[in-house]
């Protein structure tokens, strides 16, 4: 699913910098849930609901030999392995009939009012529609035993939520409620008002963004967007980070050689002892902020402790349309996205693409068109001296920037976590601020040794002279009269 608008609190805008905003209290205030019970409001529902969960999918089909739901901490659900299972054994089948589509959607009652809609808010009116039905719903089952949320940030409280002001995931999780609640006033006019014999009770913004986060939550990684599907006891399966391999763990087929059903059949990527529970890795690319926004939980490796820059050429650029000419030619557009990772070196095109922002002055020369074809490639090594100082000075400023949004310092961050005992919300807050913080250190250290480096480096004169032999390896100049 694309989010519209993502409010980034670091946003590169060179030559000038606008300078990240904190949150107002207002908008924290409209756009926070609050924690209906100690527990996030995920109390897990009661093995009688459990277990009519499983008679119920298996009823419709479902097929293991091998598993049984059961209760984890912290997960809550999962699935329980009751015998040995080897690595790479099929260890559920979940028939076709068991799935929640927009195919399904559109063959139920509220069929006709979904023509035109995203699948995740079709999907998300039809369970609301059925968790409305109680008894008469026959998804009753499954809805019974889906969580009232998770710990994912778009179930945070006000006060939960001011323990990572400051940081990239609280604009990102407040943009997505933005989002969530447009897509919410709409369907509220042109779809639940005006069909109270669908919608006999009334529907909240809260429902609604309930139904958004279980979508998140459980739809698998590549069952997204377009593809969105729920698969009731499939969604079961947590996340575990030993597991490496998200590719292997699950696929959609024909039942049998001759048979038109799709199963969709879910493998252990890893031999699990019985009475031990079956994992997956949900997916290996999403940072530790994306992880909280989706599940609510993060790994706390480096590799996943990312921070995006988000580089812009200025409309009001004198060569906003070179630059833009030049940027799209090279597969980029007006604004890029360099995601920084903790312990790595930056993206190998963020520095041409700086370069290129920055580049004025004596230096425009090369936006000619003449060099269009050549230009990226001097892009990628420093043009001048001022273009370089230029990307250094505004990428520190901006870090600096960035850094003093944050209410708490790393090591106030590191102590805390180090205590232990904290609550699993404020646990994923403080790591996850800790961890952008240190990005941010990373990135200003990268550019603060690039500063002290300007003197030594070459620029785009000398490797014109040295190509036309006009000077040597060491920089001295060569007469006409000494060749
Ligand atoms: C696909 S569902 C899995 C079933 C879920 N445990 C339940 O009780 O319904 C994904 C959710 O499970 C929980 N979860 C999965 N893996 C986890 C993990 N490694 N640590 C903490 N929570 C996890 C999170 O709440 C996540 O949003």
């Amino acid at each position: 699913m694309a989010f519209l608008h993502h409010h980034l609190p670091f946003h590169l805008h060179l030559p000038t910098l606008t300078l990240p905003t904190r949150t107002s209290p207002r908008l924290l205030r409209t756009l926070a849930c609050a924690s209906p019970d100690g527990l996030h409001g995920s109390r897990s529902p009661s093995q009688s609901a459990l277990d009519s969960f499983w008679q119920w999918a298996t009823d419709k089909g479902a097929v293991s030999s091998s598993l049984t739901p059961g209760f984890f901490v912290p997960e809550s659900l999962g699935l329980l392995a009751q015998r040995n299972i080897s690595g790479n054994e099929v260890v559920l089948e979940v028939p076709k009939s068991l799935w929640i589509t927009s195919e399904l959607v559109a063959a139920s009652d509220l069929g006709r009012l979904c023509t035109g809609l995203k699948p995740w808010v079709s999907i998300s009116l039809f369970l609301l529609c059925e968790r409305s039905k109680g008894d008469a719903s026959p998804w009753r089952p499954y809805l019974d035993i889906l969580p009232q949320s998770t710990n994912s940030t778009i179930f945070w409280s006000e006060e939960e939520l001011a323990e990572i002001q400051g940081t990239q995931l609280l604009s990102t999780t407040l943009g997505v409620k933005e989002y969530v609640q447009s897509e919410f006033l709409k369907v509220e006019n042109e779809v639940i008002l005006p069909n109270k014999n669908i919608f006999p009770s009334t529907v909240t913004f809260d429902d609604f963004l309930w139904a958004f986060g279980m979508l998140r939550s459980r739809a698998f990684s590549r069952l997204r967007g377009e593809n969105l599907v729920l698969i009731p006891l499939a969604d079961l399966i947590n996340h575990n980070y030993r597991i490496k391999s998200e590719d292997d763990s699950w696929e959609i087929k024909a039942k049998g050689i001759f048979s038109r059903e799709l199963i969709f059949s879910l493998r252990t990527p890893v031999p699990v002892n019985m009475g031990e529970q079956v994992y997956i890795q949900y997916d290996l690319k999403k940072s530790d902020a994306e992880l909280a926004l989706d599940y609510g939980f993060i790994e706390s490796t480096s590799d996943r402790q990312i921070y995006t820059l988000t580089l812009e050429i200025a409309e009001s650029d004198p060569f906003y349309g070179d630059k833009l000419d030049i940027a799209e030619s090279n597969g980029f557009g007006e604004s890029a996205y360099f995601d920084i990772v903790l312990g790595c070196p930056l993206p190998p095109s963020m520095l041409p693409y700086l370069r290129l922002v920055a580049l004025g002055g004596t230096d425009a020369f090369l936006l000619e068109s003449i060099f269009r074809d050549s230009i990226w490639r001097h892009l990628e090594l420093p043009i001048s001296r001022s273009n370089e100082e230029t990307i250094c000075k505004v990428v520190r400023d901006a870090c600096r920037s960035a850094l003093s949004l944050y209410q708490t310092t790393i090591e106030e961050d590191e102590e805390l976590l180090e205590r232990g005992q904290l609550d699993p919300r404020l646990k994923i807050a403080v790591a996850i601020r800790a961890g952008e913080k240190k990005v941010l250190q990373q990135i200003d250290s990268t550019f603060s040794e690039r500063e002290q480096e300007l003197n030594g480096l070459e620029y785009y004169q000398e490797r014109r002279l040295k190509d036309l032999g006009l000077i040597g390896e060491e920089g001295e100049i060569i007469f006409w009269e000494s060749k």
